[in-house]
């Protein structure tokens, strides 16, 4: 059994007890498309991260709001919170924090199977969602797109190899995200943008995002170089004294499309 496959398992008991509000009063400020951002130049998705199962805890007592306003001073184009509770000691109000205090696009990372999950997401404050391919069946896939795009939602598909490229394509996924760490061994390589990259569809308005494993700007310019517009930062910004520095060094330099 993979992580992936036993953090699925565990996700599957948990949603049995989710429930969605009705009536939210919650406010949240207005915020732009993280697609438009990205294509007009390059972007760093900057997340919240309190522990991971590849690192143990990473950050726990971080005050989110404060990290969050870090990121988007320093010009982050979207906002990333982990909102799993068992393996990323994230949550759901970490989320609704985030989304109330920043005016940049905020993605829900977390692992959806489920359509109650992208209620929650949204009525969070998620502007994004993250949908990972090598969770779900086809079916499930393109039902969970559909049904977060009627919600107005923007999906980061999620893809670790070329077949699963290739079903993000035919879903009309427009951000598809190259995760760079192997969900059975957590090793980590941005030789996996770097392969992906070469049949990339760019010609056809996609926006390739390289996740995981990016831990200085050489990292940055290296899957830039590939080709990536954006690039999704969690552990290096959370050990960082200076993230916001660390966002502005990454973008410093960055192509404006
Ligand atoms: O980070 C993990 O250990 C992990 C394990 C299993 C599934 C997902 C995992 N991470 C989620 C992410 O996608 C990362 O948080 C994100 O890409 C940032 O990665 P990093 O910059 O390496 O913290």
């Amino acid at each position: 059994m993979t992580i992936l496959d036993k953090i699925i398992a565990t996700k599957r008991q948990e949603i049995k007890h989710y429930t969605t509000i009705q009536e939210s009063k919650d406010v949240f400020p207005e915020k732009p498309r993280l697609t438009d951002h990205l294509r007009n130049k390059n972007g760093v998705i900057s997340e919240i991260k309190r522990a991971s199962p590849s690192k143990g805890d990473i950050h726990t007592t971080v005050d989110i709001v404060a990290q969050a306003k870090k990121y988007e001073e320093a010009g982050a184009a979207a906002i990333s919170v982990l909102t799993d509770e068992t393996y990323f000691k994230g949550s759901i109000d970490d989320l609704r924090l985030v989304a109330q205090a920043v005016s940049v696009p905020v993605l829900c990372k977390d692992f959806m199977i489920s359509e109650i999950q992208i209620d929650r997401a949204k009525q969070a404050g998620a502007t994004i969602i993250l949908l990972i391919v090598a969770a779900l069946e086809k079916e499930e896939l393109e039902q969970l797109y559909r049904y977060a795009k009627a919600q107005s939602l923007e999906i980061l598909v999620e893809v670790h190899d070329e077949k699963e490229m290739a079903l993000a394509v035919e879903l009309g996924a427009e951000l598809i995200g190259v995760n760079n760490r192997n969900l059975k061994t957590f090793e980590v390589s941005l030789e996996r943008t770097a392969e992906l990259a070469k049949n990339f569809p760019f010609n056809s308005g996609r926006i390739l995002i390289s996740e995981s494993g990016l831990h200085t700007k050489e990292d940055a310019q290296f899957v830039y170089g590939c080709g990536a517009s954006g690039i999704l930062v969690g552990e290096a910004l959370m050990r960082s004294e200076n993230p916001g520095a660390w966002i502005r060094e990454a973008i410093k330099g960055a192509v404006v499309r």
